[in-house]
């Protein structure tokens, strides 16, 4: 099964001036991700997984080298294809929810799909994560993995091609991290949607279509998994 190429990188470089030192963040790093993949790009703190995603995701701009989405080069947009992009075919996932406080779960989302051109029903999403009870909650009336599920509902009721998670479960205990990741992997299947996610926690690679390795600023490791374990038979 070959999947069409949805993002295509290729050596794709980043370099911050700190003073005298110049330090490389990204160093050549070029591969491609097909359509409907559920990713896992895995590294230690430091190995550049946060700005590769940026740099995918329109945020931030490379030192060197190309981003291809859907064969449209976004490293060559202007600000406002970049702010198109953004807003139409890119969903976010933080580490901290980055919900607005004094909006409910239900506004949260609406507030999202205001601004997107073919959004999703958002009480169909917020069920779909399992909020349906919730959704006229606050943020500071629910968990981590509430507000995570919301999060979660708010990216993908805009009905982006692709969702970018940064460390989705890194502020979550073992079980809801694992009921966080069984709701993107739901995402995935069911609304067919390509799934990112980065970490520096191993076990979390077994769930994944493919896997990147990333170590200093470099791809290290390209590979497929045969079998990818269903989010509830992973341990960490
Ligand atoms: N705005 C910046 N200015 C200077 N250096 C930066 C900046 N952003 C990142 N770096 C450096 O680039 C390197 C890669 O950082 P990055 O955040 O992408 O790694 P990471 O793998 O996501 O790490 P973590 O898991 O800790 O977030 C690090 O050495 C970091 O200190």
């Amino acid at each position: 099964m070959e999947n069409k190429v949805l993002y295509k990188v290729e050596g794709l470089s980043k370099s911050y001036q700190m003073g005298d030192v110049e330090v490389k963040a990204l160093q050549e790093v070029s591969f491609e991700i097909g359509e409907g993949e559920f990713v896992v790009i895995l590294g230690p703190s430091g190995s550049g997984k946060s700005t590769l995603l940026n740099i995918m995701g329109g945020m931030d701009k490379p030192s060197a080298g190309k981003v291809f989405f859907k064969e449209q080069e976004v490293t060559r947009y202007d600000d406002r294809k970049l702010t198109q992009f953004r807003r139409r075919d890119v969903g976010f996932i933080f580490q901290f929810y980055n919900l607005i406080g004094n909006l409910t779960a239900r506004e949260n989302v609406e507030l999202a799909v205001e601004i997107c051109d073919e959004p999703l029903d958002v009480e169909e999403m917020l069920e779909a994560v399992g909020l349906e009870e919730r959704s006229d909650h606050f943020p500071a009336q629910m968990s981590g993995g509430e507000q995570q599920r919301v999060a979660i509902a708010r990216a993908a009721a805009k009905n982006p091609e692709i969702l970018l998670c940064d460390e989705p479960t890194g502020a979550l205990d073992f079980e809801t991290g694992i009921s966080i990741l069984q709701v993107l992997k739901m995402v995935n299947e069911r609304y067919g949607r390509t799934v990112v996610v980065i970490t520096h926690n191993a076990p979390i690679a077994q769930m994944a279509d493919r896997v990147l390795k990333m170590r200093s600023g470099k791809v290290m490791e390209d590979y497929r998994n045969s079998q990818p374990l269903d989010p509830k038979e992973i341990v960490w």
